[in-house]
């Protein structure tokens, strides 16, 4: 295995100002996350509303600065320099929850799809076309030719979506970040989206980090997983080990949160309730502890990302069995 991506110790703290000239309060978006990915692999984020994903892939994208940690893509660190951010900005693409942050509805289908390969400058204008028409026909919008002369608002959510990921394929990438690509679509269409994903990312042996709460499409796509709860990664591992068998209390109440009845038993028996989420303070120790059934005296100290069994790690001083 080649590893293509290295997250090491990554941390982005945010200041929130409160309402009404009150408290200031931190905010630990990303907190000491490290993690690898190998080429052609697909490792999924998942975690609750707020629990850090987008800001991980925002900091690996360098739209934002970490407070600390590094990244390396290729073996080769990626800090400010123009031509280390150009390499990782043409070889990382992003595809949003929603179509409309990433194409401009002013824009003709023909000209978004050209736009990163101008941006980069990447061939003639007769290339870029002929480059344009050719990922049309890989996310299956045809006749492409006809596609190109319309506007966003004459698609349908799917087709648009569809636009999105051909516009991340136009600069043959080799890593792409899905941010919930399929969350906003319609239910139906959801499962098509995500299998025209996975045929293109076995085909040109694509890594993806595939971020979402929705463990069910996360097995359906996913080799490796990453459990993150406010900032941190509580659980990680090979994903059909850390969803049939977890180890972390939260990564089982993700579990129980399935609602649909499972034909892989996947929620197994044991349901577990997790508290609502409170105030309490959890600036020191596990910062699950408020809302964990199963907390014990020793939980006021973090737990460490610690190996339990073949490569799947958490960070929990109680062990689920
Ligand atoms: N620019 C910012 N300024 C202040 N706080 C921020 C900023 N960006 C993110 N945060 C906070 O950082 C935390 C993590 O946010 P992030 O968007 O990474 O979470 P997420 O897991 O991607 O959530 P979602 O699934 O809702 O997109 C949240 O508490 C969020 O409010």
């Amino acid at each position: 295995m080649v590893e293509i991506l290295r997250v090491e110790r990554l941390k982005k703290y945010f200041i929130k100002k409160g309402m009404f000239g009150g408290k200031t309060a931190t905010v630990r978006a990303t907190d000491d996350i490290s993690f690898s990915l190998e080429v052609g692999e697909v490792l999924v984020l998942a975690g609750e509303s707020g629990s850090g994903k987008s800001t991980i892939a925002k900091l690996i994208l360098r739209s934002i600065e970490p407070d600390t940690g590094r990244i390396f893509f290729e073996g080769n660190e990626i800090d400010n320099e123009k031509k280390n951010l150009d390499k990782i900005r043409m070889n990382c693409q992003m595809i949003h929850q929603d179509p409309y942050d990433s194409i401009n509805p002013r824009m003709k289908i023909g000209d978004i799809v050209a736009e990163p390969l101008e941006i980069h400058k990447i061939g003639n204008k007769q290339d870029r076309v002929k480059r344009v028409i050719e990922v049309l026909q890989e996310v299956k919008l045809e006749p492409a030719q006809e596609i190109v002369k319309k506007y966003p608002h004459m698609l349908s959510g799917g087709q648009r979506q569809r636009i999105v990921l051909a516009r991340a394929l136009a600069l043959k990438p080799k890593i792409i970040i899905a941010d919930e690509p399929v969350s906003m679509l319609d239910v139906s269409i959801r499962a098509e989206m995500l299998e025209l994903m996975h045929e293109l990312q076995k085909k040109y042996n694509i890594s993806f980090i595939y971020i979402t709460h929705d463990l069910a499409t996360a097995r359906y796509f996913g080799q490796k997983i990453a459990i993150l709860y406010m900032g941190k990664i509580v659980e990680t591992g090979p994903i059909n080990q850390v969803l049939l068998k977890p180890k972390h209390p939260y990564t089982q109440a993700l579990i129980d949160a399935i609602s649909e009845p499972d034909p892989d038993n996947l929620t197994k028996e044991r349901k577990i309730r997790i508290k609502d989420a409170t105030y309490e303070d959890t600036s020191q120790g596990c910062r699950f502890r408020a809302r964990c059934p199963y907390v014990i005296e020793k939980c006021i100290e973090e737990p460490e990302l610690l190996e339990i069994s073949d490569g799947q790690f958490s960070a929990c001083h109680i062990k689920l069995d």
